[in-house]
């Protein structure tokens, strides 16, 4: 089009645009007074989220329109926005099902579109637009959608912060964002595919077409804080601002996680037995006696048997709750029992109308002394002329209830009861199996506690949601997949991750693994196949690693070349720190990400005045191989490869992890020779970044 016709173009279009805006203005304003003139908390909260969600589109309200064979014209944006007066749709929102042909229709397969306009805006003013025509012939197919879009969005330079990526979904991740919600869909991808943008769209599209989460709730479960807070704007961003988000650990907001484990230690916590070892650790502190035990009670000496003890057991067993609900059971029965004996005790002398004692009561045909206080202790008072009437049965029902409850507030008896079936704390339960002292949590510890809880009976109030988000999901342990499936009883979850990324030694090689104990085959797989974050260069030096340990694993497909070849720098351990600050000084271009060994973390936070824990929104950010995961930098210098390599059996997926978080340069820095996995890397003498 020329210059002329492109500007007239964009003039039709800014009307439009501008039109939108002024519908959205006057929505606003009618939220606004709505809220304002809430009376309760409950109308006050509806109008409060309705605001919230007309301010989250102001940028890039309506970014695209699609021209259909039938002539008909649809605008698409972040929410449906209709006239008023007659209703007719303005603006479609992304997520009904029209709108979906804006992110799937090909050349090849247009499903009834002609023309699919891009419209970029900034703030209110459009400036630019971009079409394809999917009606001719022959058209190249290569699989993207609106490439130069797309690519647009790819290189921008990175943040620190997340954004939303509605413009340009591809059809792949199209796919998985609209897939049905209920049960497992495992989202298998490796770097930089999207999948984390495709999980959090999701949330959004679920929310919108299965408003009924809304109030069931969902949760995002992600690896780190830092990871949360990267990702925390793009909800918000598509008007979404209900979604929990926690890492595991926050599940249980009750336990302070003080410690690390040792190596070794975190992945044996980790494993599904342990939820046998801390079943049958509860179950061993339940004892039957093999002698009988004597329980005195207000000066009578009452007997149980160990089959009394053992019939309670079993009816308390039967009933299939928690430790601490089945004791009650016990209690009651045990208590039923004493009360029994005691009853039976005191009916040995009560006396016939001739002055009889009947069942070889007592010669003198009165109540004992001993009698009367049992009696009096549960609130039986036996008045002097009532205590020589003929035979009747001594106690009535409220009696027997006075007396049930007085044994069990009786501390003689509470003592007898619970050293045969002790109240129990999740923290005892764990502290007692780990053999530990309890001076703190690890991060392995959660699920444990979590486990006990629920043996125990103490996880009633936890919060469950109807749909569960997990981000990194092949880090989660056995044990973590247990928890957060008690969180999530309806099963309806996404699950994102890539198994060659592993880094926690308790984490997972195999979804089938972890998924089949707790809903069979009842879950699918779907993959993402195209890497939009890191250049073909970066992912070239990766194949040997991905090769070496993942063999089978097709490498992602990188969406574009920077011809920028990732290089390697040698030093002295001693100069490290020195040439890492050196060169984290001397770059410009955008945000960089030094990704270095633990112990280097210190060293070289020191001495280039950063933040530790780590700033996502600095110019340098300096972080771990596991605080890294889920982020992306423009440039990422890796310090000390062997290092992270070395520090833990997944060393190998950590170093992937660091290698592909750059979407544009990516350097390496080793003391000594390259470990062999990096030795293929273009060596530098000296670099500046250029
Ligand atoms: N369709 C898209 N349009 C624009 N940008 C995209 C698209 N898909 C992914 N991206 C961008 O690619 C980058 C990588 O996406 P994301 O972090 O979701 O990948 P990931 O698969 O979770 O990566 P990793 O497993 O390495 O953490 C992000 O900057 C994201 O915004």
């Amino acid at each position: 089009m020329p210059d002329s016709g492109i500007d007239r173009e964009i003039g039709r279009e800014q009307e439009y645009v501008a039109a939108l805006y002024a519908r959205l203005d006057a929505l606003r304003g009618e939220a606004a007074g709505r809220l304002a003139a809430a009376g309760d908390r409950e109308s006050a909260g509806v109008w409060q989220a309705e605001v919230a969600r007309l301010d989250a589109v102001e940028e890039g309200l309506c970014f695209g329109r699609l021209d259909m064979d039938d002539g008909r014209r649809v605008y698409i944006g972040r929410l449906g926005v209709f006239r008023s007066g007659d209703g007719e749709p303005l603006l479609l929102d992304w997520r009904v099902p029209v709108a979906r042909a804006f992110y799937t229709a090909t050349a090849a397969a247009p499903e009834g579109v002609r023309r699919r306009r891009r419209i970029t805006t900034r703030g209110r003013t459009v400036v630019a637009l971009d079409d394809e025509l999917l009606d001719r012939d022959g058209a190249l197919d290569d699989g993207l959608v609106g490439e130069a879009a797309l690519l647009a969005a790819v290189t921008v330079e990175r943040t620190g912060r997340m954004h939303d990526i509605v413009t340009t979904l591809q059809a792949e991740q199209d796919r998985i964002i609209r897939h049905e919600p209920g049960g497992v869909l495992v989202v298998q991808g490796g770097p930089g595919t999207g999948k984390t943008a495709v999980a959090l769209h999701r949330v959004a599209y679920l929310l919108y077409t299965r408003p009924h989460l809304r109030t069931r709730g969902v949760l995002v479960v992600g690896p780190s804080r830092i990871f949360l807070d990267y990702i925390g704007q793009v909800l918000p961003g598509l008007g979404e601002n209900s979604v929990v988000t926690a890492t595991i650990g926050d599940l249980r907001p009750d336990v302070e996680i003080s410690r690390v484990d040792p190596p070794g230690i975190a992945e044996l916590k980790g494993e599904a037995v342990m939820a046998e070892r801390l079943a049958a650790a509860v179950r061993s502190k339940v004892r039957t006696p093999d002698q009988p035990v004597y329980v005195g009670f207000e000066q009578q000496v009452l007997r149980l048997d160990p089959g009394d003890c053992g019939r309670a057991l079993r009816k308390a067993g039967r009933a299939g709750l928690p430790h601490n609900q089945a004791r009650l059971v016990f209690q009651r029965e045990i208590v039923e029992v004493l009360t029994r004996r005691l009853i039976e005790e005191m009916e040995a002398v009560v006396l016939t109308g001739t002055g009889e004692a009947i069942d070889g009561g007592s010669p003198d045909g009165r109540l004992g002394e001993a009698d009367l206080r049992a009696l009096a202790a549960a609130g039986v008072v036996i008045e002097q002329d009532e205590r020589d009437d003929g035979p009747r049965t001594l106690l009535d029902e409220t009696d027997r209830a006075g007396l049930r409850d007085s044994m069990l507030a009786d501390t003689g008896i509470r003592t007898v009861l619970d050293a045969l079936w002790p109240p129990l704390t999740p923290e005892r339960v764990v502290s007692d199996l780990l053999g530990e002292r309890a001076d703190g949590w690890s991060a392995a510890d959660v699920p444990l506690l979590d486990e006990a809880a629920s043996l125990i009976g103490r996880s009633a109030g936890r919060a469950t949601f109807g749909h569960v988000v997990v981000d990194e999901a092949q880090e989660l342990s056995e044990m973590d997949w247990r928890m957060l499936m008690r969180r999530c009883p309806t099963r309806s979850m996404t699950l994102v991750g890539d198994l060659a990324q592993t880094g926690n030694p308790a984490g997972t090689a195999s979804w089938d693994r972890v998924l089949r104990p707790h809903v069979r085959d009842r879950w699918r797989l779907a993959r993402l196949t195209v890497n939009y974050r890191t250049p073909s260069e970066i992912m070239a030096v990766t194949a040997d690693l991905l090769a070496a340990h993942h063999p089978g694993t097709p490498p992602p497909r990188s969406v574009r070349s920077t011809g920028e070849p990732p290089w390697r720098i040698g030093t002295s351990r001693a100069d490290l720190v020195t040439t890492v600050a050196d060169l984290a000084t001397a770059h410009a271009d955008g945000q960089l990400g030094i990704i270095a060994s633990s112990p280097l973390i210190e060293p070289l936070a020191a001495a280039l005045s950063l933040a530790n824990p780590p700033d996502l929104t600095g110019k340098v950010v300096l972080l771990t191989a596991g605080q890294a995961k889920g982020l992306e930098f423009d440039s990422v210098l890796i310090a000390d490869p062997a290092g992270i390599l070395g520090a833990a059996p997944h060393g190998h997926n950590d170093l992937y992890v660091a290698m592909t978080r750059a979407t544009r340069r990516l350097g390496v820095v080793h003391p000594g020779p390259p470990p062999a996995e990096l030795a293929a890397l273009r060596e530098l003498v000296g670099c500046d970044w250029s």
